[in-house]
């Protein structure tokens, strides 16, 4: 008896398994049969090799060339994800609203930040915070800022200058002075704070800064898994944890309080009319009653802004430099460029000096600050291919169905060193391919010469002509004056935190260079 109701309960069973199997979702079936990697941890997935590389795209880049430009990897504890370069997919995810943050997104910038910044609110409220600022970050916006980018520059100058004789050389963490002339220009530009950590590197509101980016050092082992279980986690806790007494939540907690006591001090501004500062967020006040974005919702931008406008540009410029240590000979043709014009004694017009604007091109194609993006699909919807895909089974497709809560990779980095778009030398750091035409047979996705760096769509990043032309003065002041070469026997490699940093032989977060300061 017990026998036989066993292989009726085993029978029943097999029907239920087969007609929930039979029964999936297009979406999922398709999903079983794209082509990846093999999962080496049920825990880990495929994370550590994708995330927390040794060289930031070691397997990614590979896995580009093995299984095309849309595949399947593993994420935590059996999940499964989606790795996306495919031109018309990020094209058309970028572009559709029903793509938004992985919850575990928003709550951390919820928690961290405020929930009014602009990277966590959707709809309406989205689109009134980016016309807000978009006066600042308008072209005429951001050349009102050339002069602090230019004092900023000149002061970073003045740092070397002190350290390395005319004619001598010193072996520096560029990075480092990349970090504060970046901080300075967004406090000054963007939140009229003067800060002058290039001058002071000890000034509070730098150490604070610079202490978050310090704990957000490398996407490690437990950051994985914490950010998977984020999901699962109430906001309240989250709030709670950054009370944990550990390195990285208190530098966290103390990067809060910072940012919470400048949004006070600026509400306090606005309402004695005491703000005489020309900076981002005054043109937002004074843009808000247009737009209907309430003086409150102004003030909580200032996180992230200075999150996203200060280690994002800083690092780009590390990137840039090493190329230039790596390339004397472009070094040396780009520092002719830029001498010519300043010695035309006029104001430098950045945009006409194609040499510089090809280094930036180029380092933002190979090392963008944010190679890899994370979205959601937040409804079942059908992803358009360039690019046929064939599954496990045969079959070929050229539209791919999501189901509602899929998590994909945008892989901007990979998409950006694909060789049937950019060529054979795609991995390669060759500046002249944007002297000589298009060197990009696919469609312009982003605003930038044809790069997703800055993404595209309604989340494009709104800083990238303040970035750009930042990075144009700072480059081109820095080189009028100094060259930089590799120390010997020194390997650079890219790891990733929340954008890519470079790190040395041992691992360490920095870019040791040998600067020389010209002869006069
Ligand atoms: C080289 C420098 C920069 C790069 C490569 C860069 C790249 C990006 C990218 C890829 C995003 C989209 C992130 C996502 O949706 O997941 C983004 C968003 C954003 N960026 Fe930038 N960025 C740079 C500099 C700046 C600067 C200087 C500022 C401000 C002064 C800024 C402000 C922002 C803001 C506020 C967002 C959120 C936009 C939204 O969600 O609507 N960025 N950036």
């Amino acid at each position: 008896m017990a026998s036989q109701l066993l292989a009726s309960i085993g029978a029943c069973t097999i029907v239920v398994s087969a007609f929930i199997w039979l029964r999936r979702s297009p979406a999922s079936r398709i999903l079983g049969t794209l082509p990846g990697p093999r999962s080496p941890s049920w825990v880990y997935g495929n994370m550590l090799q994708l995330l927390c590389a040794d060289s930031y795209g070691d397997y990614e880049f590979r896995w580009q060339q093995q299984y095309g430009a849309v595949y399947r990897v593993k994420g935590c504890f059996g999940e499964d994800r989606l790795v996306v370069s495919d031109a018309e997919a990020l094209r058309n995810i970028i572009n559709n609203p029903s793509f938004g943050y992985p919850p575990a997104r928003w709550k951390i910038g919820n928690a961290t930040m405020s929930s009014d910044n602009v990277a966590c609110v959707v709809g309406e409220k989205h689109r009134r915070i980016r016309a807000d600022m978009s006066p600042g970050f308008s072209a005429q916006g951001v050349r009102n800022f050339l002069p602090i980018f230019l004092d900023v520059a000149n002061k970073m100058v003045n740092e070397w200058e002190i350290l390395c004789s005319p004619g001598s050389s010193i072996r520096l963490d560029v990075a480092k002075m990349m970090n504060h002339g970046t901080l300075d220009i967004i406090c000054t530009a963007a939140l009229g704070l003067p800060v002058d950590s290039v001058q002071n590197p000890d000034h509070p509101l730098a150490r604070t800064h610079l202490d978050i980016l310090g704990a957000a050092f490398v996407r490690a082992r437990a950051g994985i898994v914490a950010e998977f279980l984020t999901t699962y986690t109430p906001e309240f806790m989250l709030r709670l944890s950054l009370h944990l007494p550990i390195g990285p939540t208190r530098a966290l907690l103390a990067f809060k309080t910072t940012t919470d006591q400048i949004m006070e001090q600026k509400t306090q501004e606005y309402k004695l009319n005491q703000s005489e500062t020309n900076d981002l967020l005054s043109t937002m006040f004074a843009a808000s009653s247009k737009t209907e974005v309430t003086p409150a919702q102004v003030v909580h931008q200032i996180p992230l802004l200075l999150v996203a406008g200060q280690d994002t540009s800083a690092n780009v410029l590390s990137w840039a430099l090493l190329e230039l240590a790596r390339h004397l000979d472009f070094q040396h043709s780009l520092r002719q460029e830029i001498l010519a014009h300043k010695r035309q004694g006029v104001e430098v017009e950045y945009d006409d000096m194609p040499l510089l604007n090809a280094l930036l091109k180029e380092t933002l194609r190979l090392t963008p600050a944010g190679p890899i993006l994370e979205r959601m699909a937040t409804e079942d919807c059908v992803l358009p291919l360039s690019t046929e895909i064939t599954t496990s089974r045969g079959t070929h497709i050229r539209e791919l169905p999501i189901r509602k809560g899929q998590i994909i990779f945008l892989a901007l980095a990979a998409y950006q060193r694909q060789e049937p778009l950019w060529g054979s030398d795609a991995h390669e750091f060759k500046p002249s391919r944007w002297l000589e035409g298009d060197p990009c047979t696919g469609p312009a996705l982003g605003p930038y010469a044809k790069l997703l760096s800055f993404l595209g769509g309604p989340r494009v990043c709104p800083g990238w002509r303040f970035a750009l032309l930042e990075m144009q003065v700072i480059l081109t002041e820095l080189l009028a004056k100094f060259s930089v070469s590799l120390p010997k026997n020194n390997v650079i490699r890219a790891r990733l935190s929340t954008v890519q940093f470079p790190v040395d032989n041992e691992g360490a977060k920095g870019l040791h260079l040998t600067v020389e300061r010209l002869a006069n």
